[in-house]
C-alpha cells in the first residue's frame, strides 16, 4: 500500500481530532426534535408510575383473602382516569380496568379471563398470587433519576419519555450548518437546459438528504465552476456562513481540479487521499474554523465518501458523546472476487437470506465508482481490507447494510 494514503482508521482519527465540538444550545419543542443531540442531561420531575395501577382488565382483589371457585360480591368497577380511596372490604372483589389504580387493600388484579361473573358477584378460576398484574408507583421512574443523558441523539422512544413527564421542549445543541456546494463547468441544473457538452448535477441533493439525517441545516451553495477564482470567492463566503462546506469534485489530480489548492491558499488542508475505493482522493481542510470536507466528484464516491467520513464529524461536532461506527454484519459471498490490493475496498452489494437465514452477500456486476445504478441497487456496502486481492466464494465478510430492514424475515 501507498504510504502517501490515509488508512481509513487513521484518516477517521485525524478528522475527528481536527473536528471542535460546537457546545451552543437552544430550547426547542419536542415535536421538531427528532434526531437533535441533547444539550444537558434531562431529570425527572414525576414517579411513573404516580401511583399502584392494573396491568390488566379484571377484578382487584386481596389473595390472601380470596379463594378459587368461591362467590365474591363485586364492590364497585374503577376505570382509568377515577380516583378511588375506598378500601376493598374484606372478601370483596373490585372490577378494576387496565391503568385504574389500585384500591387500597388489593394487592392483586386477576385477568377477567380467569373469572366467572354472576349477576353482581364473581368467581374467580385461578387464584393470582400477591402483587400479580399490580404496575407498582415507581416502578418505570424515581423522581429525580436521569431519563436522558446529554449527547444523546433524540429518537421517537425519548421523545415518547420526556412527553410522559408532562414536558413540550428540550435544549438540544444548536444546528450544525452544513454548506454543499457542486464543483464541475460541465454540471447543469437539474430543471434547466443541459447543453450536449454537460451532465445534471446530482451529488447535493444526496449528499444534502444523507447528513440530513443528522438533523444539520443544509445551506445550499450551487455549482461552481472549476475556476479558481470563482472557487476562492465561494469557499471565503461559506467559511463566513458555515460550521462544515461540503464540497464535490475537483480533487483529484486534473488540470482543473483547484479544490485543494483554493482550501489551502485561504486555510489550511489536513490531510489529502484516503486508502478506500470509492473515495481515494477526499480531502479534509479548515478555513478559519469552518471545516471543510472535499468530496471525490464521481457520484458513488461521493455518497460513500459522505457517509463513512463526513457522518463521524458531524456527530462529533453536534457533541454526540460517542461518535458511532456503522453497524456491520458478517456475509457469505457468494462469488469468487479479484481485484487490486492496496485500498479497503467498499463494493456495493445486496445482502440476501439462504433458506436457514444465513446472511449472503453478492457484490454488483460493476464497481465503477461512476455508476450510479450500483447504488441503487445495492442495500450494503460489503468490506474487503486492504490486503486482500482474492476473495473465495463462501468467505465470510462484514458488510454495512443501507437500513436495517429485511425484504424477509423469522419475526
Ligand atoms: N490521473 C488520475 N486521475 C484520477 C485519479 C487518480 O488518482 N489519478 N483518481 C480518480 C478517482 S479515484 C476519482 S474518485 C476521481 C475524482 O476526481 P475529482 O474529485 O476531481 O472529480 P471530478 O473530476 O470533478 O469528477 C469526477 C467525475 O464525476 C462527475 N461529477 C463530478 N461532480 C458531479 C456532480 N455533482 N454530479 C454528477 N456527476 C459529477 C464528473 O463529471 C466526472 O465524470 O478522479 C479520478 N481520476
Ligand atoms: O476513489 Mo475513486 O472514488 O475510486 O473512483
Amino acid at each position: 500500500m501507498s504510504s502517501k494514503w490515509l488508512s481509513l482508521e487513521h484518516a477517521l482519527e485525524k478528522a475527528i481530532d481536527a473536528t471542535s465540538i460546537l457546545g451552543e444550545s437552544e430550547t426547542i419543542e419536542l415535536s421538531r426534535a427528532l434526531g437533535r443531540i441533547t444539550a444537558s442531561e434531562v431529570h425527572a420531575s414525576l414517579s411513573v408510575p404516580p401511583w399502584d395501577n392494573s396491568a390488566m382488565d379484571g377484578f382487584a382483589i386481596n389473595a390472601a383473602d380470596s379463594r378459587e371457585d368461591t362467590l365474591m360480591p363485586i364492590q364497585g368497577t374503577i376505570t382509568a382516569g377515577m380516583a378511588e380511596d375506598e378500601p376493598l372490604k374484606p372478601g370483596h372483589a373490585i372490577k378494576i380496568m387496565t391503568g385504574a389504580p389500585v384500591p387500597p387493600g388489593a394487592d392483586a388484579v386477576v385477568m377477567v379471563e380467569n373469572t366467572h361473573t354472576k349477576g353482581n358477584s364473581v368467581t374467580i378460576n385461578k387464584l393470582p398470587s400477591s402483587g400479580e398484574n399490580i404496575r407498582k408507583k415507581e416502578a418505570d421512574i424515581k423522581i429525580g433519576q436521569s431519563l436522558v443523558n446529554q449527547g444523546i441523539r433524540l429518537q421517537p422512544q425519548h421523545l415518547m419519555l420526556l412527553s410522559s413527564q408532562g414536558l413540550t421542549t428540550v435544549d438540544v445543541v444548536k444546528q450544525v450548518k452544513v454548506g454543499v456546494v457542486a464543483t464541475g463547468s460541465e454540471l447543469a441544473q437539474p430543471g434547466e437546459p443541459c447543453l450536449p457538452t454537460q451532465i445534471y448535477e446530482s451529488n447535493r441533493i444526496g449528499v444534502s438528504a444523507l447528513l440530513s439525517e443528522l438533523g444539520v441545516e443544509i445551506i445550499d451553495f450551487g455549482i461552481v465552476k472549476d475556476d479558481e477564482q470563482s472557487l476562492t470567492a465561494l469557499f471565503k463566503e461559506a467559511s463566513e456562513r458555515v460550521d462544515v462546506m461540503v464540497s464535490s469534485g475537483g480533487v483529484s489530480v486534473g488540470d482543473a481540479d483547484y479544490v485543494k489548492d483554493v482550501i489551502d491558499a485561504l486555510g489550511s488542508i489536513d490531510f489529502w487521499k484516503v486508502a478506500i475505493k470509492p473515495g481515494k482522493p477526499f480531502a479534509l481542510g479548515h478555513i478559519g474554523n469552518t471545516l471543510f470536507c472535499g468530496l471525490p466528484g464521481n457520484p458513488v464516491s461521493a455518497f460513500v465518501t459522505a457517509k463513512l467520513l463526513v457522518t463521524p464529524l458531524i456527530r462529533k461536532m453536534q457533541g454526540e458523546q460517542q461518535v458511532r461506527k456503522p453497524l456491520t454484519v458478517n456475509a457469505t459471498v457468494t462469488c469468487d472476487i479479484k481485484r487490486r490490493a492496496g485500498r479497503r475496498d467498499f463494493q456495493r452489494a445486496t445482502i440476501t437470506y439462504d433458506e436457514n437465514f444465513n446472511l449472503l452477500v453478492t457484490p454488483f456486476r460493476t464497481q465503477s465508482s461512476g455508476v450510479m445504478t450500483s447504488i441503487t441497487a445495492a442495500n450494503c456496502l460489503m468490506i474487503i481490507h486492504e490486503d486482500i486481492s482474492h476473495v473465495e466464494k463462501g468467505t465470510t465478510l462484514p458488510v454495512i447494510p443501507f437500513d436495517l430492514l429485511s425484504p424477509e424475515s423469522d419475526l
